[in-house]
């Protein structure tokens, strides 16, 4: 399925990702947010993740030293940087640690939009996300969509990911708008904030696959 579910906390939530056969599973290293995992509890899931399951560390603005402590202790196949990465930090974290990089580019308008092209140069994948609204604790996960339009026929270097407020009931029409091959959800599955909802992860990737 080509779906991420992010920011997963529990066993519980895990289980559900797998079953519904999701793609890639992400895990938040971000302390202001409601689906912070600390390393131990990161690692502890990663450990029992079925292969052909991506796992992705989320990390913001990072520095080396917290990409090194989170990739000493849990087996991550990818990084997502979800903060204010230059298209150099990009290459510099996928020279350090030889793994995939896919960088997050928040969309609001036109304007937006080159960022894109610089990122696709140096990332291994682009998550095309909602950009957040100023002064918001977080940098993603916050349940809001863009304009799809914007973004209607658009195709880059690389395989990217849409995201942003995508929920069980919208994403088909969001693919379908987008042409996007590969969506990521994190709020439109979940009961409370920080609070997956098992079956909102399955009906969502049952709609994610047409
Ligand atoms: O999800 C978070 O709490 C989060 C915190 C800090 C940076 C990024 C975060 N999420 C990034 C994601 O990949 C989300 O899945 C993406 O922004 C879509 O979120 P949503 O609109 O809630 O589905």
């Amino acid at each position: 399925m080509p779906v991420k579910i992010c920011g997963i906390t529990t066993q519980g939530s895990l289980e559900a990702v797998v079953a519904a056969k999701a793609a890639y599973v992400g895990f938040v290293f971000f302390p202001k947010s409601p689906r912070n995992v600390d390393i131990a509890t990161a690692r502890e899931l990663a450990l029992s993740v079925p292969d052909g399951l991506c796992k992705v560390a989320l990390t913001v603005n990072a520095s080396d030293a917290e990409l090194d402590a989170i990739l000493a202790e849990v087996p991550i196949d990818m990084l997502q940087l979800h903060g204010k990465e230059t298209p150099e930090r990009v290459a510099e974290v996928k020279a350090r640690y030889g793994l995939p990089v896919m960088k997050a580019v928040g969309v609001a308008d036109a304007e937006d939009l080159p960022a894109l092209n610089a990122y696709a140069r140096v990332a291994d994948q682009l998550l095309v996300d909602a950009k957040p609204p100023k002064n918001a604790d977080l940098p993603g996960g916050n349940g809001l969509s863009f304009d799809w339009s914007l973004i209607a026929g658009r195709r880059w270097a690389v395989p990217w990911m849409l995201a942003g407020g995508l929920t069980p009931e919208n994403v088909a029409l969001a693919m379908q708008m987008t042409g996007a091959r590969q969506v990521d959800v994190s709020s439109g599955v979940e009961s409370a904030p920080g609070v997956k909802d098992p079956a909102k992860i399955t009906a969502f990737c049952a709609a994610a696959a047409g």
